[in-house]
């Protein structure tokens, strides 16, 4: 069965065709019989995937990825793509998982240690903001942290109607917090979310084979920027949301969802909430200034507390520096440090454990002969 790429690329296939040369290539050809479908929905049961838009089926997963000690990152994820063979009818199997070219991560809840892939091969994170009360810089430079892992982050100010257009006062002092990020070429759109051709500018970033995540908190207008691009009420907003009894939406949908502009958009659940993992670099994600300035303090291991010397304080003294912004990084800072201590905690028990385990292996075979009597002499 000849892979049909149009079809592919409207739910992300990143090429126009079969590559021709890389990691997926050398996969592809390793596995001749087998074809590319995309994971949509992840149960604990097993994977949904599709090979077009509208389009779900299951497939069989592989034996290896149902281990219940391998590492959740090993495991697939919404995003990923595999190579299946047999028809969608027949619960085809995967034989193999292509590499990721991007991956969004983040703690798993609960009292152990442990990480969990809300998403694979993300192009482009739209972080969204409403530009009403809630306008928070210190969550998009949080989310921003978040979407690290290869995606592009975009970020998406809503509601510009409501608080007197993409020009407005708080639209301006908006962009003048965000200046940050200008600078370090992370882009900024204004818009209103119910509005076709104001979210027009987010083509840019959802042409054909191209998949993006929508990320920011309750009401910011995900949901509403999604009805938008879509074109149709896909998914249903606020108001209606609220008489469901499961929550979050009215009708079951797949994580993925085709826009006619020729990209896809993946919303799991997991996205809503973000937690450090311990791999984050802040010097990446929107801070990179705040880390050059932090090697000029006087001590190297300065807390920017109370030390003599401290370039971030004399830059907040200075006005140079907004004293928020720098509260917020020492916060995700410690965050950070907290969650990459119990990362290296758990790194040291599965190594143990590793080593335990094979110290045993090598020595069960062998059958220990009986030690007699200690010979007296
Ligand atoms: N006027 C205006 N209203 C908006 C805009 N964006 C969102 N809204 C409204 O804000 C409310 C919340 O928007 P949603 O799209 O439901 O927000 P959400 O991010 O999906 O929220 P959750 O699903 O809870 O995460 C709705 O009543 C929207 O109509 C906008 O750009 N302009
Ligand atoms: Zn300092």
């Amino acid at each position: 069965m000849i892979p049909d790429f149009t079809a592919l690329r409207a739910i992300g296939w990143p090429f126009s065709a079969a590559p021709t040369a890389g990691e997926w290539a050398d996969i592809m050809a390793a596995h001749p019989d087998a074809r590319p479908a995309r994971v949509v929905e992840q149960h604990r049961s097993g994977y949904v995937v599709a090979e077009h838009p509208e389009q779900g089926f299951s497939v069989e997963s592989l034996p290896e990825w149902q281990r219940p000690r391998l590492t959740p990152e090993k495991r697939p994820a919404v995003g990923d793509w595999l190579l299946i063979r047999g028809e969608p009818e027949h619960k085809p199997k995967a034989v193999a998982l292509l590499p990721r070219r991007s991956t969004i991560k983040r703690a798993a809840a609960g009292e152990h240690y442990g990480q969990q892939l809300i998403a694979a091969n993300i192009d482009t994170a739209f972080i969204v903001c409403g530009l009403d009360l809630d306008f928070n810089p210190r969550r998009i430079e949080r989310y921003l942290l978040m979407v690290q892992g290869g995606a592009q982050p975009v970020v998406v100010l809503t509601k510009a109607d409501v608080s007197g257009g993409a020009n407005g006062d708080r639209a301006n002092e908006a962009r003048a917090t965000l200046a940050e990020l200008d600078a370090q070429d992370v882009p900024v759109c204004t818009v209103n979310a119910l509005d076709h051709d104001s979210v027009a500018t987010l083509h840019a970033w959802l042409g054909p084979g191209m998949t993006a995540v929508l990320v920011g908190s309750s009401g910011a207008g995900k949901s509403t920027l999604t009805n938008t691009l879509v074109g149709s009420e896909r998914m249903k907003t606020g108001a209606v949301r609220e008489n469901d009894a499961r929550g979050r939406h009215t009708t079951t949908h797949r994580a993925l969802i085709s826009l006619a502009s020729g990209g896809c958009l993946i919303d799991t659940p997991g996205m809503r909430e973000l937690k450090p993992t311990g791999e984050e670099d802040l010097a990446e994600s929107g801070f990179t200034d705040i880390e050059a300035l932090a090697r000029q303090c006087r001590f190297r291991n300065c807390q920017h507390d109370q030390e003599p010397g401290c370039a971030l304080r004399n830059a907040i003294a200075a006005g140079t520096l907004d004293a928020r912004r720098v509260g917020n990084y020492l916060k995700l800072d410690s965050e950070i440090a907290g969650a990459a201590e119990r990362l290296a905690v758990r790194q040291a028990q599965t190594t143990g454990e590793k080593v335990r385990r094979s110290n045993t292996a090598k020595r069960t075979p062998k059958k220990t002969p009986k030690r007699g009597a200690p010979k007296r002499r």
